[in-house]
């Protein structure tokens, strides 16, 4: 623990996961009998909302790490006590585990102290956000994370957020859907598995968003959807006006394109910093430009927004009204000259941040503009001079990395001896261009910074006077950015529309998609894939899926949870007709490669998800499990599969279940809310020869697959010696053989067998893996007293069962 500046950092890594990332999180935990209570606070320095959430988390602490994967963090702080003497909390190896491209750093307990976190807040929290109190006055660990984030950002930003400036949001895990970070990661939400900059995403099929607090919106949202059903239809709503209307669509599209991260420039201006310094300046300046071109954005927004119809876009017309934003730019143009603008270009910005203010405001700084002037027209004039002298075709440029220089496009031929005169110097050379400059030009560049110097710094005292006057006004940004991130996501929606035949989506108790797609595929392809039917409702929840490899299993189910998370953020959905059950939580359990990074096996891998699914799930949870019980043998994976589907099939959720299983299809006949389907395929024989060819339809029907022995046709079709083929195709009938002479003989013998297996194996889990024993408990207890019913001979002969 190295002391800094009074407090006791240690950091690990630190190295950060993005390079985008910005977030810092303070998480704490309860001790004692609040074990499992957790307290969070995170600050985007982007961004200057401080989000507070609190809740009550089991042992696996999915809640914590899937709010985490959401923040993407670039630093995440602890208690030191979480790691005292090596002693380290569950939490915290979980964390540090899950988390191991993060910066971490420790802090003393002390600075998490809720006390001290209602003050902060008290003394930060803008008016408006006011609210904030009610919320979490009780909420000690949220508040004393707050107190333990704020003093942490304050000592690296080396800056103090302005009084009554930050936006303070508390943020419960209620209102929004659970995607679990494996499920975010199996579907493909903002993260291609294969390659993570192709955009082969839900996020990358739906993001045509033109700021940057669009596109922010747009990930979150996705990654934890809404379950109101007002709030979703008032953005379906609004995405439909927009579709109607594409006068609304254009105009819109055309003013939000024009703002800057409205977000972040709001998080600079409220920061104060502790010492002022050049860059300090420059940067304050730049952003009160910033802050007058998104001010002039309002305008044309109201204009855009006039003739809406529905309900969001009406109230965002009415927040645009407000007053404050008209009074900032009044104080704002009443300094700053009209025409300074935000452009494009580092010369240019610097010319705007050079004359933006007014003149006869302060005559020092009109001299030293005037000497900036003659310097700049000095430096041209020097550099013509130059060219005419050597009559080469020399030209002034600029960078900000060197400031002013020469800049020749020519070909070596026209320079004396092939080189340039010796009076140049720092010569690069690019192709034809050649930059270099002079002494004398770094002299004058010289005087050039220090007079740009001095004008930054009287610049700067008349900015931070102006912004003292406007502090107080300035809350009506954060509706402002929210109202342009909201519109930027919905027209993304309405956009995406456009490119493809979406339709609106429903809210009832039923799951029904009418000829639904995959739409991140369709985007692979090119194409539209083949669409399918979806249909469950509470009497019919579950569903499951057969085929042979390749038919189209995966794709079907992710398409399907894809479609409900849309659905939920208010998009519309690949389909013909769909109408969604809103789900609480969407799970799934998808096949995949091994972990190789946790070095988990397949098996214990399905188990903890299977276990998270069993722990989390409700009646109105989305599940969807393709393929489970693949990492042992086949009569274990039966049992596996089968107790698992019992348990699930007492819920009322919807699951879907993709299995090679066909054992488990009979599972219908106990069941009456179980239905199978299968997917098709047709085996055609080649017209030069007579081998047999499978080809997919990807069409899903009633019933199960009546394929057999497709492993061995899909083998088959790939190189695998046909030696090797022929002998599976003799070992395979001769097991089947003996599976069927056991079967005719005891096939109740069978099932009580398997679930037999299926129970020690779960207690071998339990006792190999740090699952939570209580909910493991029950459940075994529920299976045993099943079996114990149907097989009271087992009962006797055997404790342990
Ligand atoms: N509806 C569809 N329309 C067009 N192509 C599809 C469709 N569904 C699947 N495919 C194509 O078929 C390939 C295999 O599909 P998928 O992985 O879903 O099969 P599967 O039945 O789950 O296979 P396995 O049992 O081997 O895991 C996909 O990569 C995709 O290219």
């Amino acid at each position: 623990h190295t002391p800094l500046m009074g407090y006791s950092v240690s950091s690990s890594s630190a190295v950060s996961a993005h390079s985008v990332a910005s977030v810092i999180v303070a998480v704490v935990e309860g001790r004692g009998l609040a074990r499992g209570e957790v307290g969070m606070a995170s600050i985007d320095l982007k961004n200057p909302e401080m989000i507070l959430s609190q809740f009550a988390d089991n042992t696996t602490y999915a809640k914590v790490i899937t709010k985490l994967k959401i923040l993407t963090p670039l630093e995440i702080i602890m208690s030191n006590t979480a790691c005292d003497a090596g002693n380290t909390t569950k939490l915290f190896s979980l964390v540090t585990e899950h988390f191991k491209n993060v910066t971490f750093t420790t802090v003393q307990r002390k600075y998490f102290n809720e006390t001290k976190g209602l003050e902060y807040i008290e003394q930060l929290c803008a008016s408006e956000f006011s609210t904030i109190f009610m919320e979490v006055q009780s909420k000690y660990y949220c508040l004393a994370a707050a107190a333990a984030l704020l003093k942490y950002v304050e000592f690296i930003q080396n800056a103090v957020y302005a009084p009554k400036s930050l936006k303070v949001r508390f943020q419960g895990s209620e209102k929004t859907a659970m995607i679990d970070s494996s499920s975010a990661q199996n579907l493909e939400l903002v993260i291609n598995n294969r390659d993570t900059r192709n955009g082969h995403t839900l996020l990358g099929v739906l993001n045509y968003t033109k700021t940057p607090g669009g596109s922010r919106r747009l990930r979150s949202n996705i990654l934890e959807p809404p379950v109101d059903a007002e709030t979703i239809n008032t953005r379906l709503d609004c995405v439909q006006e927009l579709l109607q209307d594409e006068e609304l669509f254009f105009g819109l599209q055309a003013v939000i394109s024009k703002f800057l991260d409205t977000e972040q420039l709001l998080s600079v201006l409220v920061q104060i910093p502790k010492q002022d310094t050049v860059k300090t300046a420059e940067s304050k300046i730049t952003n009160l430009i910033y802050l007058k071109h998104t001010l002039e954005l309002v305008e044309p927004l109201k204009a855009a927004l006039r003739s809406c119809n529905t309900q969001l876009l009406k109230a965002y017309y009415s927040s645009l009204e407000d007053t404050r934003f008209g009074i900032i730019l009044e104080k704002i143009t009443s300094v700053i000259n009209d025409d300074t603008r935000y452009t494009k270009g580092c010369l240019s910005m610097r010319t705007q941040k050079c004359y933006a203010v007014k003149p006869n405001i302060n005559e020092f700084l009109d001299i030293a503009r005037r000497t900036y002037t003659e310097i700049v027209d000095d430096i041209a004039g020097m550099i013509t001079q130059l060219a005419e002298k050597y009559s080469l075709p020399m030209k002034t440029s600029f960078s900000s990395a060197r400031g002013f220089f020469i800049q020749m496009n020519a070909d070596c031929s026209i320079l004396p001896n092939g080189q340039l005169p010796s009076e140049f110097t720092k010569i690069t050379k690019m192709k034809n261009t050649y930059s270099f400059t002079s002494a004398d030009l770094i002299k004058m560049n010289e005087r050039c910074q220090e007079s740009l110097r001095e004008i930054y710094h009287m610049t700067y005292l008349i900015v931070c006077k102006l912004l003292n006057e406007i502090y107080e006004h300035i809350h009506c940004l954060y509706k402002l950015s929210d109202i342009v991130s909201m519109l930027d996501m919905l027209l993304s929606f309405a956009h995406a529309c456009t490119l493809s035949d979406y339709v609106r989506p429903e809210f009832t108790d039923t799951l029904a998609i009418k000829q639904g797609w995959h739409p991140i595929l369709e985007k692979i392809a090119m194409e539209k894939p083949v669409s399918n039917n979806t249909y469950l409702t509470e009497g019919n929840n579950f569903v499951i899926i057969t085929g042979p490899n390749m038919s189209g299993k995966s794709t079907y189910l992710k398409q399907i949870a894809l479609c409900q998370i849309m659905a939920q953020i208010g998009s519309y959905v690949p389909a013909e007709y769909c109408s969604f059950r809103i789900a609480e939580q969407i799970f799934t359990r998808i096949g995949m490669d091994d972990d190789i990074e946790t070095n988990a096996s397949t098996f214990m891998k399905e188990m903890k998800e299977i276990t998270y699914i069993i722990q989390n799930a409700n009646d109105k949870s989305l599940i969807i499990i393709d393929e489970l019980g693949r990492g042992t043998s086949a009569e274990e994976g039966i049992g596996i599969c089968y107790a698992a589907c019992e348990y699930l099939l007492n819920l009322k959720a919807f699951t879907l279940f993709a299995t090679h299983f066909l054992e488990l299809c009979h599972i219908d006949a106990l069941y009456p809310n179980v239905e199978n389907y299968h997917f098709e395929v047709q085996h055609v024989r080649s017209s030069t020869g007579n081998k047999e060819k499978i080809a997919y339809s990807y069409t899903l029907s009633k019933g199960y697959t009546e394929e057999k022995n497709y492993g061995l046709k899909a083998a088959e079709v790939s190189s695998l010696p046909s030696s090797i083929i022929l002998d599976a195709k003799e070992i395979t009938n001769h097991i089947a053989e003996q599976i069927l002479h056991r079967q005719k003989s005891t096939p109740e013998m069978m099932e009580q067998r398997a679930a037999y297996q299926l129970a020690m194996r779960l207690v071998q889990t339990a006792r190999n893996s740090r699952l939570d024993p209580g909910s493991l408990r029950v459940y075994l207890k529920a299976l045993k007293k099943k079996y114990e019913a149907s097989c009271p001979t087992a009962r006797k002969n055997d404790k342990q069962q």
